[in-house]
């Protein structure tokens, strides 16, 4: 999907009613410019449900994982990043780690995260799926429209919301 949209302009567009998030994030992905609706993940060291997530349709949505800022584990690596590009998913924002970066560059996706960590998470699956999670100052809900792109992450509410 090819994304026309500056996060800069949408600030200026929009003003406050836009959320913008702090977190100084590095691009892993191929694609630099993304956009989709929020999907979340809550975990912490333990990606055993983006894994499961991302082997699931994803419909153009970004999924937001909030691994609470550790850069101990890789929350994503290349084999569950080209599930997410096979099923549909548009993005991931990751406030954790991935490892294989130098594969992830080459695929068509948007992956945002704090850094790399070639270390494993565990496999648990333990944590929460699609409730509000937040960092960067800012709450990311599941079905906001998320817009990502080498300026930053930013948020408007889901149509359906009545916000
Ligand atoms: O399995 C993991 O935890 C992450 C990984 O290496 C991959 O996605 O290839």
């Amino acid at each position: 999907m090819t994304e026309s949209f500056s996060t800069a302009d949408l600030v200026d567009e929009h003003g406050p009613s836009l959320r913008v998030c702090d977190t100084q994030f590095r691009q892993f992905g191929k694609l630099t410019a993304f956009t989709g609706r929020v999907r979340t993940v809550q975990c912490y060291q333990d990606n055993g449900l983006v894994k499961q997530l991302l082997n699931s349709h994803g419909d153009g949505c970004v999924l937001v994982v909030d691994g609470g800022g550790s850069l101990h584990t890789a929350l994503t690596g290349d084999l569950i990043a080209k599930a997410a590009v096979d099923n549909g998913w548009a993005g991931l924002v990751l406030n954790g780690a991935v490892r294989d970066s130098a594969t992830l560059a080459t695929l068509p996706i948007g992956i945002k995260a704090l850094g790399t960590n070639p270390r494993k998470s565990a496999k648990d699956a333990e944590g929460v799926v699609d409730e509000p999670v937040s960092f960067g100052g800012v709450t990311f809900h599941p079905g906001d429209v998320l817009y990502s792109d080498e300026d930053g992450v930013v948020l408007l509410p889901g149509t359906a919301s009545s916000e």
